[in-house]
């Protein structure tokens, strides 16, 4: 038991002799309330459950979350956690075919009569309601340190008498460590990749070189845009899109129009937010960069990063029985060749932020705190018990910046909370202002009317100006079914809002499909270009199938070692 774990024991054990917090004296007070350097013990539930806990670990497209979700299945209750919507969506749609099951995510609850399953997104999971299997998918994000904090918590809290965790090898020492921690029986399933997935001799180095079933990778929106357009421009290919900005409803049509054969769709243009919860048939990955940048610098890609985004080709049961993994220049090809054959980095810290009681303890000691100031002293003061622990400090940065801008409205802490821990980006101006305007009416007449979105009229987009502003409006209709979630009585129009906000994701899927310039080839030296490609593809494809054969040839030298 750690050091923090000792000192919250006796904390608790004097604050029982003398029956209340507040009689200890004010710094024993704050250094208990601020102990985070033991987390397990702030679940009682799962705690006396004494779960066993399965861990499903292996590279992309290994059938990890398959396995999971068999148990999931099979269980007479159970809960499965994930890192998207879209995630919760698919896993909630393949439940339902068998069993009721209920949806929860932050922008919508779905329940069934009978149901004793639920699909949700990992911030929702209960950590009260007992169930027999509970799926945590993607654990390695438990090491992110915006959102970490959510894995952590289900890891540690969801009660579940059989616990199965989906993700990277990497997390295991953590994953040991935690289970030694709460003294939980961990067993450890290793998973190989299902379908084989080379890097491609030689860079792709023109965009006119694309072909069906690519998806070229770019890091930006406007990025992504300017790959689309140039794709389409040499007329051969039409062109889907799909990254973080985009509503993820829209996300999953520009998915399926993809996958789908015949619609002449049939080159992707994606961020990053590809690497996750889209089942698509790719059958190579271009990157044209191998750096992005992350919110507070430009770096490159780690070996995890490439792995992830790179393992979407030649999904198991696509239409691509094996994928390929190229770049638009050779230095950046040796890189990410490099990445699929290392290990990921192994990660050694969990991240962790308060709940609200946690922070509704510490008010109590320093009223005079408005919640800006009460995140401050809280990490401040939890810093010395996270020492030498595995576990670190989330990011808190946006959501003391949108605690900052409310707090001069006259709020409860549980209400200043509430809104500064909203699917917000402080940096996104047209939505902060949003919340600002629902924070506003809500505190000032407690009733936030359909009309405080400020939608203009919707139309088609034609340009992506007119895009990026229907974006904006999915993304405040999406805070206002958030919020509606939290303040039901307040925010009245949830369901005409819901309403729109599908009619929205429809109309920006439309207007992305005929937004494309479609022209016809170039004439001259690009379409002589692409038939003295010809002889060159086919060598590039007789190379490729041997990196194939040699990755199967590998694979069941492997197994028959395991035998
Ligand atoms: N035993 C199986 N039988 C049929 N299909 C399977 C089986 N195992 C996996 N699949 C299918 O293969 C694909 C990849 O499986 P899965 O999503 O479980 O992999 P994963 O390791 O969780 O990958 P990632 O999380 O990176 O997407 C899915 O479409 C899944 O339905
Ligand atoms: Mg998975």
């Amino acid at each position: 038991m750690p050091g923090g774990c000792v000192r919250w024991a006796r904390t608790l054990l004097s604050c029982r002799n003398c029956r209340s917090y507040s009689a200890l004296p004010a710094q024993a007070f704050t250094d208990a309330v601020t102990d985070l350097g033991c987390p397990a013990s702030l679940f009682p539930i799962a705690r006396a459950l004494n779960r066993r806990i399965v861990a499903h670990l292996g590279p992309t497209n290994s059938g990890k979350t398959h396995a999971a979700l068999q148990h999931l299945r099979q269980a007479a209750s159970g809960i499965y956690c994930g890192p998207l919507r879209l995630l919760a969506w698919q896993v909630h749609a393949q439940l339902c075919s068998s069993l009721p099951c209920n949806l929860v995510t932050g922008q919508e609850r779905r329940e069934e009569l009978g149901a004793r399953h639920t699909a949700c997104t990992v911030e929702m999971a209960s950590h009260r309601a007992v169930v027999d299997v509970a799926v945590v998918d993607e654990v390695q994000m438990l090491a992110d340190h915006s959102r970490g904090w959510a894995w952590t918590r289900a890891l540690l809290g969801v009660p579940a008498r059989t616990l199965h965790v989906c993700g990277d090898p990497a997390v295991l020492p953590l994953l040991e460590k935690i289970a030694g921690e709460t003294g939980e029986e961990l067993e450890v399933r290793h998973y190989q990749r299902l379908s084989p997935l080379v890097a491609a001799r030689r860079p792709l180095a023109c965009l006119s070189q694309v072909r069906s079933g690519d998806c070229v990778v770019a890091f930006t929106r406007r990025d992504v845009h300017a790959v689309r357009q140039e794709v389409e421009s040499h007329g051969r290919h039409r062109c889907c899109v799909v990254y973080g900005a985009l509503p993820p409803n829209a996300r999953q049509l520009q998915a399926a129009l993809f996958n789908a054969s015949r619609t002449g769709f049939n080159v992707l243009a994606a961020s990053d937010a590809v690497g996750m919860g889209l089942n698509l048939s790719i059958r190579r990955i271009i990157f044209t960069s191998i750096r992005k940048w992350d919110g507070t610098a430009d770096r490159q890609l780690t070996a995890a990063e490439i792995k992830q985004i790179a393992g979407r080709a030649g999904r198991y049961g696509s239409r691509f029985p094996s994928g390929t993994v190229t770049a638009m220049n050779a230095a950046d090809l040796q890189v990410v060749a490099d990445a699929l054959q290392q290990p990921s980095e192994v990660l050694t810290t969990a991240c962790l932020l308060p709940s609200l009681s946690q922070l509704e303890l510490l008010h109590a000691q320093h009223p005079q705190d408005n919640l800006p100031a009460l995140l401050r002293r809280f990490a401040e003061a939890a810093a010395g018990s996270l020492a030498q622990t595995h576990y670190c400090y989330a990011q808190y940065e946006d959501q003391y910046t949108l605690a900052t801008m409310l707090r001069h409205l006259p709020l409860s802490l549980q209400e200043a909370w509430t809104f500064s821990i909203s699917p917000t980006d402080p940096a996104d101006a047209p939505l902060a202002s949003a919340l600002l305007r629902f924070a506003t009416a809500y505190a000032r007449q407690l009733r936030v009317p359909v009309a405080a979105t400020l939608l203009p009229p919707l139309a088609q987009a034609r340009s992506e100006v007119d895009l990026l502003q229907l974006e904006t409006c999915h993304r405040i209709l999406d805070l206002y079914l958030w919020l509606a979630h939290r303040f039901p009585d307040a925010f009245e129009g949830a369901e005409d809002v819901a309403l729109k906000s599908g009619a929205l994701a429809a109309l920006i899927d439309t207007s992305i499909r005929e937004m494309g310039v479609q022209r016809r080839c170039r004439a001259g030296s690009e379409a002589a270009a692409a038939a003295g490609d010809d002889a060159s593809l086919e060598a590039e494809a007789e190379w490729e199938q041997q990196q194939v054969e040699e990755w199967m040839r590998r694979k069941r030298s492997y197994h028959k070692h395991r035998r």
